[in-house]
């Protein structure tokens, strides 16, 4: 993080990367003397509502964040950017989206939680567009156009106005983790009675286990056990806000649509009152540990992973073939999962996978047959990337192996 003074004495000449935070309802003209280096700008938490109209003078702007901020329109001038690419404007009070404010080469457009109602009709020419987060918002339909944006490859839609499926969606050739939930065409939410319903205050919070954007984890154990599960469990309590995936209340509701399976953390009850919703699952044992990390503004939408580490490719056949099972498991519960990746699963030394993090996850029941069977396939392709995410981890020797051929035919690059 900088400092307003720093950049105004002049300190911060020939930096790549300037984030300010400093309750800013203007925007500083002394960024501007940062033109010939300034590749990524973080303005996100202030008070902004505009940008100057000769920002384009930022000749190599690549990635601007302007999350948590006033705006009420996003700014056409970022359209006349030409080397901006990511962009991010996440709760704000955006309701419009001009296509001039959209740059062609846009790889990356977050704006999650604003009010915006529809996108431009011609948004088919972001066809380099890989990310879309638009969860929390009021869309009611999404341009026909979007089919032109082939490179896309995730696309949060949870929490709208969308009265039907997008079918659009199922022409997209690389489309792989799809959130939809919450919107006014999915089913209704179940009450789930197969799962048994506790008192909160029969729970007591221990240490934080973790924290996801939904809820926080805690370990807990039992003022009261009238159904006698284990001594001491995890709780997940949402905090009841929209997500960047979506509702917390479809992803208890989706988690439990689930169910159980070998590989999934257990689901044992629910804590359902007004003003507390909480998963109760059984503890992931300590020796579990995460095959992957979340993806970085260079690899965008693919999960990254530490330089050390490597896998025999017996050990990643056995984890491919857990995940494939598992896909079928959500396909015949008619559940998508969304986030199909190495950073959302967990697995220990012998190479036992348990997966998790439903908050991306979308029920599709009540949607036509061509509608489901165009959902499963994008799950598929997630199940394809996370593949060939697999063999990246591979030793150099075991890659003349036929598993690794066999694979291989199984990837999705
Ligand atoms: N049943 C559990 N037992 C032990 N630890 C858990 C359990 N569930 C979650 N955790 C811990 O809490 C962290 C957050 O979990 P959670 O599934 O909510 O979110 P996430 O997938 O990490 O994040 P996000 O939802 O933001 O993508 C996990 O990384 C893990 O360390």
């Amino acid at each position: 993080m900088h400092t307003l003074d720093q950049l105004n004495r002049g300190e911060l000449k020939g930096v790549v990367r300037l984030q300010l935070s400093e309750n800013l309802t203007r925007f500083p003209n002394a960024i501007f003397d940062l033109a010939d280096s300034l590749e990524v700008l973080d303005l996100s938490n202030n008070n902004l509502s505009d940008l100057p109209e000769d920002l384009l003078r930022l000749k190599k702007l690549r990635i601007l964040f302007c999350s948590n901020n006033q705006f009420t329109h996003l700014p056409d001038v970022l359209g006349q950017c030409e080397t901006l690419e990511m962009i991010g404007f996440k709760s704000n009070q955006i309701s419009t989206v001009s296509s001039e404010s959209l740059p062609t080469q846009t790889r990356w457009l977050i704006l999650t939680d604003n009010k915006i109602t529809s996108l431009p009709d011609d948004f088919g020419r972001l066809t380099r567009v890989q990310k879309l987060a638009l969860a929390g918002n009021r869309l009611r339909a999404l341009p026909d156009s979007i089919m032109g944006c082939r490179h896309l490859e995730l696309v949060r839609l949870s929490a709208n106005q969308l009265e039907a499926f997008p079918d659009a969606l199922l022409e997209l050739p690389r489309l792989a983790w799809l959130a939809f939930s919450g919107n006014p065409f999915c089913a209704e939410r179940d009450s789930h009675d197969e799962f048994k319903t506790v008192n909160f205050r029969d729970l007591e919070l221990h240490q934080v286990l973790g924290q996801g954007a939904s809820g926080v984890i805690s370990v807990a154990t039992w003022q009261k056990n009238p159904f006698g599960f284990s001594e001491s469990v995890a709780v997940k309590v949402f905090k009841g806000e929209v997500t960047s995936d979506g509702y917390p209340e479809d992803e208890l509701d989706a988690c439990l649509a689930v169910g159980n399976h070998d590989n999934l953390v257990r689901p044992l009850a629910k804590v359902a009152e007004a003003d507390c919703s909480a998963l109760v699952m059984e503890l992931i044992p300590a020796h579990y540990t995460n095959l992957g990390l979340p993806p970085s503004l260079v690899s965008c939408t693919r999960d990254t992973f530490p330089v050390e580490q490597v896998f025999p490719i017996e050990k990643i056949a056995k984890i491919v073939e857990q995940l494939e099972r598992l896909v079928t498991h959500f396909c015949e519960k008619r559940v998508s999962h969304g986030d199909l990746y190495a950073h959302n699963t967990l697995i220990s030394e012998d190479g036992h996978v348990l997966f998790g993090d439903f908050g991306a996850a979308s029920k599709y029941t009540n949607l036509s047959l061509q509608q489901q069977q165009g959902i499963e396939q994008i799950e598929r392709r997630a199940l394809g990337f996370f593949v060939d995410d697999m063999l990246g981890l591979c030793t150099e020797r075991d890659k003349s192996t036929a598993v690794y051929q066999s694979l291989r035919s199984k990837a999705f690059t």
